[in-house]
């Protein structure tokens, strides 16, 4: 590897100004599309200028993000048998770039040649004479390091310009890692679109940062039958989805869809809170086959036989062969909604049997004309009454006997005690709703009318999620597949994952193949040891994760008395914000309120997570609850034993501290006045 500042350099800024020159041109281009001549009519008018709007969009020349971060030299140029003059050398960027012949200058980083960017190896060189990583200042490009990665005399060693990428101070929103993505992070990016991939990964190894980069690939790679389907990033809560939501953008994707669990199952309004048991209860699979059970319960056998009057005669279908069409359709694997739908049809078509029968020759609009008479109608509607979902539910939370009787041999007495609502709901507005019972609704919405699916979802922080949750998003791309990411030492409901086969059975993926990354990127070495002492308390199966972070980190823990607690959180913060970088003050819940009144009487500023840091406000007042997912370069940890108490048993509580603890890019200042938890005391 040699650093060189010489020469070469220009003429990588001159292809940088060209290719700047490309695109200026490009968007000229798209600008001066007119297409009053070609489109026909109003509609396709109106499809094609959104388009070209959308084009015009993603061909901006962002000034902070540097057109290309790499270049690639092949030793055989690709394809060059069917193009003439191709030469091996390939600029890797953002987005692909072209000159007026349409010959390319900078080629889009998910492109099948850019591949051997983030893969080659000395051991496996990809056909790649040299790779060069380029280094920016201030959007200036200022350095560049080559690889000779087909030279067995040249040694290997560690890239600085990926180590500087990597120790970069942290300040705004999350940032893309399209320059510095690692090879075992491109195989999860790059895997294909049919199977569903699992990431088991330690804090900071980058798996939100992977199921990003990988929704950019398989829109790149799938774009037509995605832009069909569409995608869907579910995250944890409204804070953790604003501090990612710039990604997908900056790699020009700009139409993908973020949504916590909650927000996709919101239809009822969530106005109370369900003890942990009873949530748990609910959470539980075999909620699942309770609904299936409610779902049916209005249906029941006919009585009667139905009888049409065409004409001047009458047509009488039995009860017990209305039996047997109803028993056909319990049998099939059908929605409850479309089974009604069909049910009447079925019996015109039994009445058609018998015109036939007659010697009448009967047509589809008779069959569709005794579907729609008053009797059949009606007999149809007694056997397979229409459900309301969410009355449903209501009427299953509040009726101890309709529990009783469609969770009879699933849930014991005393759980179906536990799951009742306190006081029965009286309509759907204003029922005691909690998040766990809109769960509920969502699979009985799915039993009545199949859910659209995705073509593809990611779903991050999914340790947390219960089975009826993991089912309500696996419902959402049963034909397409899925990105699960998460961390079982961080799970922190009282339904935590235990097992990912487990978890991905209830997903409707238990196929899907189960990658683990340890290589951490966030945390550096010192902390992450201290952090990793409870992880045989929290989740003994697991690794504790290496640190890639050259420097060892800065790890101070202090004890002071209990009536200088505040006092000296609020030092530390202000000896932190000497530093360079954003600043997390991470404690329990219940201490936030204390210690925003110490903060706005010293006068010091402060943000909410998921409030955008600047130079100008860079330290957030985090309750622990909310710090899973995000990062600062220093943090400040209010009493650990709050944090840990804060929860309802101890484990769920060394989790929720394990959480708060792998926050940090360069320091952790842990502030403590009552005892530290023993596993973490050492
Ligand atoms: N290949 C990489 N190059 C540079 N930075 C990286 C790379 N991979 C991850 N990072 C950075 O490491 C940090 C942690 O990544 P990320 O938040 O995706 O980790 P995570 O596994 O989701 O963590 P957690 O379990 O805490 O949610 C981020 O700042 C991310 O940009």
């Amino acid at each position: 590897m040699s650093i060189d500042t010489t020469e070469p350099l220009d003429r990588e800024r001159a292809h940088l100004a060209a290719s700047r020159a490309a695109l200026r041109a490009m968007r000229a281009d798209a600008e001066a599309l007119d297409i009053r001549d070609v489109t026909a009519n109003w509609v396709n008018a109106q499809v094609l200028q959104q388009q070209i709007e959308q084009r015009i969009e993603a061909l901006a020349d962002l000034s902070h993000t540097p057109l290309f971060f790499g270049r690639l030299d092949y030793l055989h140029p690709p394809g060059a048998d069917q193009a003439e003059g191709a030469t091996g050398r390939f600029y890797i960027g953002r987005r692909h770039v072209h000159d007026a012949d349409g010959d390319p200058m900078v080629i889009d980083w998910r492109a099948p040649v850019s591949q051997p960017f983030y893969r080659a190896s000395r051991k496996d060189p990809m056909d790649i004479a040299m790779r060069r990583r380029f280094g920016y200042t201030g959007g200036r490009l200022t350095a560049y390091e080559d690889e000779h990665l087909s030279d067995p005399a040249e040694a290997e060693t560690g890239s600085k310009l990926l180590q500087a990428e990597i120790e970069r101070p942290r300040v705004g929103p999350m940032r893309d890692i399209v320059a510095t993505i690692q090879p075992e992070q491109d195989e999860i990016v790059r895997a294909g679109i049919g199977g569903t991939v699992c990431v088991q990964g330690a804090p900071g190894t980058g798996k939100t940062a992977v199921g990003l980069h990988r929704v950019a690939y398989l829109l790149y790679a799938h774009r037509e039958r995605l832009a069909r389907t569409g995608t869907l990033v579910v995250g944890p809560n409204r804070s953790f989805l604003h501090y990612i939501e710039q990604v997908l953008p900056a790699l020009g994707e700009l139409h993908v869809k973020q949504a916590t669990v909650d927000d996709l199952v919101a239809h009822v309004p969530v106005r109370a809170t369900d003890t942990a048991r009873a949530a748990r209860l609910k959470g539980d699979a075999r909620m699942a086959q309770v609904l299936r059970r409610a779902v049916r319960d209005g249906i029941s056998a006919p009585t009667e036989p139905v009888v049409v009057v065409r004409g001047s005669r009458r047509w009488r279908v039995p009860a017990y062969e209305l039996e047997e069409i109803l028993g056909e359709l319990k049998a099939r694997d059908i929605r409850h909604g479309a089974a009604a739908d069909a049910l009447p049809q079925r019996i015109a078509h039994a009445v058609l049997t018998r015109m036939e029968a007659a010697g009448e020759a009967p047509d589809d609009r008779v069959q569709d004309a005794v579907a729609r008479s008053q009797p059949v109608r009606a007999a149809a509607k007694a056997m397979w009454p229409p459900v309301d979902p969410a009355k449903t539910v209501l009427r299953l939370l509040s009726e101890p006997e309709f529990l009783a009787r469609c969770a009879d041999g699933l849930l014991s007495e005393d759980e179906q005690k536990e799951i009742l609502w306190a006081k029965p709901g009286r309509g759907v507005k204003s029922a005691p709703w909690t998040a766990a019972d809109a769960v509920l609704v969502d699979e009985a919405m799915d039993l009545v009318r199949r859910t659209p699916s995705l073509g593809h979802v990611v779903l991050d922080e999914a340790q947390d999620l219960s089975p009826m949750q993991y089912r309500a998003v696996g419902r959402r791309c049963t034909t397409g597949s899925a990105t699960v990411l998460g961390d079982l030492a961080q799970g922190t409901t009282p339904w935590a994952t235990a097992s990912w086969q487990e978890a991905l059975a209830h997903l409707g993926k238990p196929d899907a193949t189960v990658e683990e990354l340890t290589r951490g990127f966030r945390v550096p070495r010192e902390v992450i040891a201290y952090a990793s002492r409870l992880l045989p308390a929290i989740a003994p199966d697991l690794a504790p994760a290496t640190s890639v972070r050259e420097s060892p980190g800065d790890l101070r823990v202090r004890q002071v008395a209990p009536q200088e607690l505040t006092a000296a959180v609020l030092a530390a913060s202000l000896e932190s914000l000497e530093r360079e970088g954003s600043i997390g003050l991470i404690a329990a819940d219940a201490r936030i309120d204390a210690l925003a009144e110490a903060l706005d009487d010293a006068g010091v500023r402060y943000l909410s997570p998921g409030e955008e840091t600047s130079e100008q406000a860079r330290l957030t007042l985090v309750p622990a609850s909310l710090a899973k997912g995000l990062e600062y370069d220093y943090v400040v940890l209010d009493e650990p034993s709050a944090v840990v108490d804060g929860e309802p048993d101890v484990r769920t509580g060394l989790r929720r501290l394990y959480v708060a603890l792998t926050r940090a890019v360069s320091g952790l200042i842990v502030v403590h006045a009552a005892a530290l938890p023993e596993q973490l005391a050492g």
